[in-house]
């Protein structure tokens, strides 16, 4: 149902939400911010509508000389780039029951979407990003929260993987409708770990078996982005907003998002929603843990440390493709257990990347993948192999711009639901990689800085949303939707609204 404003219908405006009303005559006026005189109408949806309440208008019944009852509509306003701000409208009633009567219908209306959250559960890293978590939370966060009338327990960590253990073992989950996270990714991966790892535990069902068929978390998690990269929050909303992010929670949205679990011979690892790095973004990471000091500014030194090291490592990568249980009938596949359909690949590679989802950020418009889905049950596998800096280069650079990033002899991605990866064995590895392109000279001029670099014996670390893993041979799995978040995916950019 909309609510339907429009200056034209202001001075006669029927309120029949339910039928059961009568018709009432309510004298309206916009705010100062909307202008009048345009030809232009506007419609909010009930459910995007923060709250409503009665106010005073006093300045404003001292001008008319009469005394005006007034009620204010917060709502949701789309300006630019996916941006959303609460922006209220105020009707003046000249009779204060037809005021109250409108309050109450739309009260009654709000309480019908059943899908908005009561009571939240927040966990604010005071160190994530540039250590802003708790200001945010306060001067962004809570007001609108309070408007919206949800009631919130908030709890500040005291030290990493506090959210994550309180969430495991503590925290009395029936008391909420939803968790939420002011941090950055690493912060959310502790939310996600407390949260899966609890209702598995709750329901009896073992982590450790990579086929285990986990369950759903019934709780949706809320991102406040506070961290440094925030790519979950950017590409499952199209922006780093923290008031975006704290409407989306007010509306009740709901977006299923894919988990991939991690395991080492049969021991679960960790979870990943975004991005799974081996080679070029586990190094990234690693030296750049060294340099938390720095604030978001380390990711950019330890990028260019790492862009001029050029590393690349030897391993095998296997992967079930997505369509493998789509099939056709006379591809001869009898239905069989096993594993059918695994493609394997040896080589020597700059980068490996599973990205759950596009893993789009400022720095990083349209991701890793731009074409992955958030909830489709895949991950989008990124080979790139050893290539010459420059190519490389080429290849890191298509991210910034429309230039497709997967258009190189030296990248291959696919669409899979499970991989695994293999370090080569130093005694067991090829001298030589026949995959590399015959014609891929280095061409740049730093090449000394390879010398004592030893592409048999080295390996990498894989980089989990943001954590370093201690282990470097994985197995991977995709479990379809096993988490929802208060979003709703990046909205097809619709024209802002301006004064209407
Ligand atoms: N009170 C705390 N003291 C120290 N570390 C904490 C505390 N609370 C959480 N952490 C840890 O801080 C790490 C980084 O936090 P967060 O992800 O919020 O910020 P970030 O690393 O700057 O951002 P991003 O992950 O987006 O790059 C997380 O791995 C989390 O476990
Ligand atoms: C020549 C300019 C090259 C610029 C290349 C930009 C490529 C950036 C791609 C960034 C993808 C980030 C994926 C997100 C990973 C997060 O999980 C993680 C934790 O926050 N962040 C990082 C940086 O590892
Ligand atoms: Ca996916």
């Amino acid at each position: 149902m909309s609510f339907l404003y429009h200056h034209k219908l202001m001075n006669l405006c029927t309120c029949n939400f339910s039928g059961s009303y009568h018709q009432a005559a309510v004298t309206t006026e916009l705010n100062r911010q909307f202008n009048l005189s345009t030809e232009h109408g506007q419609t909010v949806k009930v459910c995007e509508i923060v709250a409503v309440h009665k106010t005073e208008d006093e300045a404003d019944a001292q001008a008319r000389k009469t005394v005006l009852v007034v009620f204010a509509v917060s709502y949701v306003r789309r300006t630019r780039q996916h941006l959303w701000r609460c922006a209220d409208v105020t009707f003046h009633c000249a009779d204060q029951q037809i005021c109250e009567q409108w309050v109450q219908v739309i009260n009654e209306q709000l309480s019908l979407l059943t899908n908005r959250p009561k009571n939240l559960l927040v966990y604010i890293n005071p160190y994530g990003g540039k250590r802003r978590g708790e200001r945010i939370y306060e001067q962004k966060v809570a007001p609108v929260f309070r408007q919206a009338g949800i009631f919130t327990d908030v709890i500040v960590t005291e030290r990493a993987n506090h959210a994550r253990d309180h969430l495991k073992m503590e925290a009395n989950l029936d008391d909420y409708d939803g968790v939420v996270c002011v941090g950055g990714d690493g912060m959310f991966s502790e939310i996600l770990h407390g949260l899966v790892t609890r209702i598995q535990t709750d329901h009896g069902v073992d982590q450790n078996q990579p086929d285990a068929e986990l369950v759903p978390c019934s709780l949706r998690i809320g991102i406040i982005p506070a961290g440094s990269t925030d790519c979950i929050c950017f590409a499952t909303q199209g922006t780093n907003d923290p008031v975006t992010s704290a409407l989306h929670i007010v509306v009740g949205d709901s977006q299923p998002m894919d988990v991939c679990s991690v395991h080492h011979n049969g021991v679960f690892l960790k979870y990943s929603v975004s991005l799974l790095g081996y080679g070029f973004y586990g190094d990234v990471l690693t030296d750049s843990e060294r340099n938390r000091w720095l604030g978001p500014a380390r990711y950019d030194l330890s990028g260019f440390k790492t862009f001029l090291s050029h590393n690349y490592y030897g391993g095998t990568v296997s992967f079930l493709p997505a369509d493998d249980n789509v099939g056709h009938p006379r591809d001869k596949l009898q239905c069989r257990s096993g594993d059918r359909g695994w493609n394997v690949i040896h080589g020597k590679f700059i980068a490996i990347n599973s990205a759950s989802m596009s893993c789009a950020c400022p720095r990083s418009p349209k991701g890793l993948s731009p074409s992955a889905h958030l909830a489709d049950g895949t991950t989008d596998l990124i080979l790139v192999r050893k290539c010459s800096r420059l190519d490389f280069f080429r290849h890191l650079l298509r991210h910034t711009n429309n230039d497709d990033q997967f258009d190189h002899w030296f990248v291959e991605v696919h669409r899979v639901r499970k991989f695994r990866f293999e370090p080569w064995h130093p005694d067991l590895a090829p001298l030589e990689d026949a995959s590399e392109h015959p014609e891929s000279p280095d061409l740049s001029p730093i090449s000394s800085l390879q010398e004592t670099y030893d592409d048999r014996t080295a390996e990498s670390s894989w980089n989990c949303d943001g954590e370093i893993l201690h282990h470097t041979a994985i197995q991977v799995s995709v479990q379809c939707q096993l988490i929802r978040l208060f979003a709703r995916g990046i909205e097809e950019q619709q024209d802002a609204e301006v004064a209407v």
